[in-house]
């Protein structure tokens, strides 16, 4: 099976933007071209290359250079040769003349010659300088005869057997025992002189031998020399024909030359780089530095040359150049080698340095470019990222621009609008195209956007927010405005217009401002609203000297309406109560909801309270005929209670409070009808609300606890149950007991959050005793008729129980009768609910109430409680004791305990135990008392008298 294409995005990282958003280019190369990396390797290659060509040419002007230096050396060399051999020339040519002015010198004189001569120190390449006469085969006796007469008495022709010319070797100098053998020597006789000898004569020019061996060296071996003749003649010293010079020849001036001589001391003594100027520094004398080699034949003939110059071992010779020398009437090749130590060595490191150096250079240079593109990559790399990053700003801002829900608008000096995002084109509800060049004040409706634009064209902000909607282009709504004038080294470039449609916001607010002072039900002012009309009413009060009245408004058994019928009845029911009252008031007048069934009318410019109340029996009066909602016909009667200002208090936090005691008044007294307040109600109520506020931080801040108070077997005074009574540790007022608190509770509320605290600690009390003293004993709470018509007591309970791990029966609910008896079947539903979860059920005050005795069999109770109040009579004499002897016997007949509270005295026993009541607790045994002290007391009495845990 084929492989699937590799998708490339597959393997990029999640957070990797994708392939196809365009990236910001850092470097004008594109990356996979590499020109830039190799410039430092060309550069290197380059710079090496050039190196080579420049030690090649160096190395090439360098040999030119000597070659130019040894040809300019050679030609030296070459001309001092050519010099010395016209010298010795010169001396033969000397020599002759000499000899053809004085025919017949005598060798005396020739010996003054050639010692005038000085050879040994101009001429040191010359041995001798002879002079050989031409002699006749007839006349050798004569020239025999001559010489020893001349004083050379040894005299005579050798080699005897020659032929007919001979040329004899009459006069030698300087003298010395060498030449002087070689006084008498035939010339003719020996093939090579004889035909030098003849070329001699016959050119009349000086003509040499070939190298030859001279017969005074023939003894010491091969010392190769030459001889240069110059003929001499009779009369003419250079006749002019060849037979001419043939007859008239006297003889020859034989020259013998050394050719080591000839050359010795013209290499050796010079040398051009290393000569007479160069200073002690310049080094050894390492040899010469040419090579000679001299050829009397062209040297690819000759075996050997006639003269080696002295070299080292062998060299081979960089340069060799040959020249002809002549030499008498010969042609001498010579050829000239130049040696390791000539011009060329001391300048030889130069090509290999050139190439060192310019590799080196070109490293170098490679390595600065390296880093020098390395930095320009950098750089460029930085300004790509730079320019990426402006570019990306600039598209942000661009974005922010236009996405902006702001509108924002840049106006030139001149007013005309130059750019506007989309958002000022939709707050103006015209396209940009319509508004770009457009003067924007003609677009305000109203002066103080116009103005504010003016300030800002002038160089000062300005903000605008109307409380009425403004007209901007096209469109009319609210708006907030804000002017920026935009200045740059003091000069205005353009001010930027922000622009928002405020419109919804304002709405909203509106709406909310409505919400929050109209109550939502009956759309009347709710209790803020309430309090700034009463504030109002008290300002204008205070200006005109009139009066406030403030009416509380509760509707009488609302609470039955809104349980039997249902809420929404209730809601329809208060909806109808406001529009009557609203209907029967004035219009400076307010009517509110406080909330719930309670409402609050406020009249102002009150003249006398008088005025009040018939506003009052209006408010009865309407309310009096019978609503119809849903179909029913019902009435509902009002409790008003009314306070004035001044006389009742100064402020509307007073007002209401005043109105809403005497409003309690006024249930009291039989409800559907109105109190005014009293001074005493006034007082009583500011303290009731202290209270409150205090309570709510007690119950917030744990400083409420819970006391116990012991019940007694009347019989054995053994302890047998626990009441629970709550306490409140005030912090600043100490302790407080619960007849204080209590009905500020129930009135606010508060009892359930304070009645679940207690039934909690309770519970958890409960469970410390059983842990800690292994037994358990019932502990009674006493339940308000707020918890109790809650409708979660059961529930509550239960979950206190189970968070503690009790099965019921320590547990004991206490009620009164009177909150029974106003809904007894839903109080026997509670109950049923409680006892299901096993625990006691006590009626508390017992007998205080409606002393009815119908609806106990109808009640899961469990144990009566004999109001103390019965007890207490008993001891003043103030009633007998036939109340709790028949609640004895009641519960008797019913099978419930009974249990007196309230017990004092032993008088108070005595007569319990005589009616054998079960119980009692009262102060006689102990007062209640705190948990800990509980715990000694159980543990004193022993557990043989508790209750066994189950
Ligand atoms: N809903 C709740 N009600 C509670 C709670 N705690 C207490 N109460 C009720 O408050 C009323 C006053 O209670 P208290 O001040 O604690 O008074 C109790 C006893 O101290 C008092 N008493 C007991 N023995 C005597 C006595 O020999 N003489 C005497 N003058 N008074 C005595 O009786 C009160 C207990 O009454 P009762 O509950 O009827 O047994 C009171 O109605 C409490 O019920 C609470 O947590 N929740």
């Amino acid at each position: 099976m084929a492989e699937p294409a590799a998708d490339p995005a597959a393997d990029q990282p999640a957070d990797r933007p994708p392939a196809s958003r365009p990236k910001p280019s850092f470097s004008r190369f594109p990356r996979n071209l590499p020109l830039p990396a190799l410039i430092p390797a060309l550069a290197l290659i380059a710079g090496c290359g050039l190196s080579v060509l420049a030690m090649l040419q160096s190395d090439r002007l360098l040999t030119q250079e000597e070659e130019h230096r040894f040809a300019t050396r050679v030609e030296e060399i070459h001309g001092q040769m050519a010099d010395r051999l016209q010298v010795y020339q010169q001396v033969a040519r000397s020599a002759a003349s000499l000899v053809m002015t004085f025919p017949d010198l005598h060798w005396t004189q020739w010996n003054r010659f050639v010692e005038a001569l000085d050879m040994p120190r101009r001429y040191p390449g010359i041995i001798s300088v002879a002079y050989a006469r031409a002699v006749p085969a007839t006349g050798s006796g004569e020239l025999v005869a001559a010489m020893r007469a001349a004083g050379l008495t040894n005299f005579r022709i050798w080699p005897e057997s020659a032929g007919a010319e001979r040329v004899v070797n009459i006069f030698t100098a300087p003298v010395d025992e060498a030449n002087v053998r070689a006084v008498g020597f035939d010339m003719m006789s020996e093939a090579t002189r004889r035909s030098t000898i003849e070329r001699a004569r016959d050119s009349g020019e000086p003509a040499a031998t070939r190298a030859i061996t001279l017969k005074i060296d023939e003894a010491a071996g091969a010392k190769p020399a030459l001889i240069l003749y110059q003929a001499t003649y009779r009369g003419d010293p250079l006749p002019p024909s060849l037979e001419a010079r043939q007859a008239s020849f006297t003889g020859v001036v034989a020259v013998p030359v050394r050719i080591g001589s000839l050359v010795d001391g013209l290499v050796d003594e010079k040398r051009p780089d290393i000569g007479p100027d160069a200073g002690p520094d310049a080094g050894p004398d390492t040899g010469p530095d040419t090579g000679i080699e001299i050829y009397d034949v062209p040297p690819a003939e000759a075996e050997f040359p006639l003269y080696r110059s002295r070299r080292p071992l062998e060299t081979t010779a960089a340069i060799s150049l040959t020249r002809e020398l002549p030499v008498g009437g010969r042609v001498w090749t010579v050829r000239y080698d130049s040696l390791p130590d000539g011009v060329l060595t001391a300048h030889e490191w130069v090509p290999g340095a050139l190439l060192v150096g310019g590799i080196a250079l070109s490293i170098a240079l490679s390595l600065i470019l390296r880093m020098m593109l390395a930095t320009h990559s950098r750089a460029v790399e930085l300004a790509g990222r730079m320019t990426a990053s402006l570019r990306l700003q600039e598209a942000e801002r661009q974005q922010l621009f236009t996405q902006a829900p702001l509108g924002i608008a840049l106006v030139g000096t001149n007013g005309l609008l130059t750019d506007c995002n989309p958002a000022f084109g939709a707050a103006a509800g015209l396209a940009r195209e319509e508004l770009l060049g457009t003067d924007l004040r003609l677009r305000f409706g109203d002066q103080g956007s116009v103005f504010a634009l003016e300030a800002a064209l002038q160089g000062e902000s300005g903000r605008l927010e109307s409380d009425q909607p403004l007209v901007l282009g096209g469109r009319r709504s609210h708006f907030s405005l804000h002017f920026q004038p935009v200045i740059l080294a003091e000069e205005l470039k353009f001010v930027l217009a922000f622009a928002e449609d405020i419109g919804e916001k304002r709405r909203a607010e509106q709406h909310i401002q409505y919400l929050a002072h109209f109550d939502a039900l009956t759309g009347l002012p709710n209790r803020i609203l309430l309090f700034d009309r009463i504030a109002q009413a008290l300002r204008e009060a205070r200006r005109e000297g009139s009066k406030v009245a403030v009416l509380f408004i509760d509707l009488d058994r609302f609470k039955v309406i809104n349980d039997s019928l249902g809420h929404s009845f209730g809601d329809e029911v208060l909806r109808s109560v406001a529009r009557r009252l609203r209907s029967g008031l004035r219009e400076s007048d307010t009517v509110g909801r406080l909330g719930g069934d309670e409402f609050l009318i406020v009249l102002r410019r009150v003249m006398e309270p008088g005025d009040a109340a018939s506003v009052a029996e209006k408010v009865v009066a309407h309310l009096a005929s019978p609503f119809t909602v849903g179909g029913q016909n019902f009435v509902v009667t009002p409790s008003i209670g009314i306070s004035l200002y001044p006389d009742d208090a100064e402020d509307p936090e007073g007002l209401i409070r005043c109105a809403d005691i005497a409003m309690y008044h006024a249930k009291e007294r039989g409800r559907n009808g109105f109190r005014f307040v009293t001074r005493e109600m006034g007082a009583r109520s500011r303290e009731r609300m202290d209270l409150e506020a205090s309570l709510r931080k007690a119950i917030r801040e744990g400083q409420l606890f819970l006391v116990y108070q012991p019940q007694v077997d009347t019989l054995t005074g053994r302890v047998v149950g626990l009441e629970a009574l709550i306490r409140w540790r005030h912090p600043e007022e100490g302790l407080i007991l619960p007849g204080r608190f209590l009905p500020v509770a129930e009135e606010t509320g508060l009892v359930l959050a304070m009645g679940d605290w207690v039934l909690f600690e309770a519970c958890e009390q409960i469970r410390r005793w059983r842990s800690r003293l292994g037994l358990s004993i019932p502990v009674a709470v006493n339940v308000s008729g707020a918890q109790f018509r809650d409708g979660q007591l059961p529930a509550k309970v239960a979950r206190a129980l189970d968070a503690n791990g009790l099965s019921g029966p320590e547990l004991e609910i206490e009620v009164t009768e009177s909150t029974l008896i106003d809904d007894v079947e839903s109080a026997a539903a509670t109950l049923e609910a409680l006892k299901q979860r096993g625990v006691l059920i006590a009626l508390d005050d017992f007998g205080t109430g409606y002393s009815s005795l119908s609806y106990l069999h109808r009640l899961p109770i469990d144990k009566l409680k004999i109001d103390r109040s019965f007890i207490h009579d008993l001891s003043t004499g103030a009633s007998d004791a036939s109340v709790p002897r028949a609640i004895v016997g009641l519960g008797r007949s019913l099978g419930l305990s009974v249990i007196a509270e309230g017990v004092e005295t032993q008088e108070q026993l005595q007569l319990l135990r005589d009616l054998a009541c079960e119980s009692y607790q009262g102060f006689l045994f102990s007062r209640p008392i705190p948990a800990e002290e509980v715990e000694r007391l159980l543990g004193r009495q022993g557990a043989a008298h508790a209750v066994a845990v189950e």
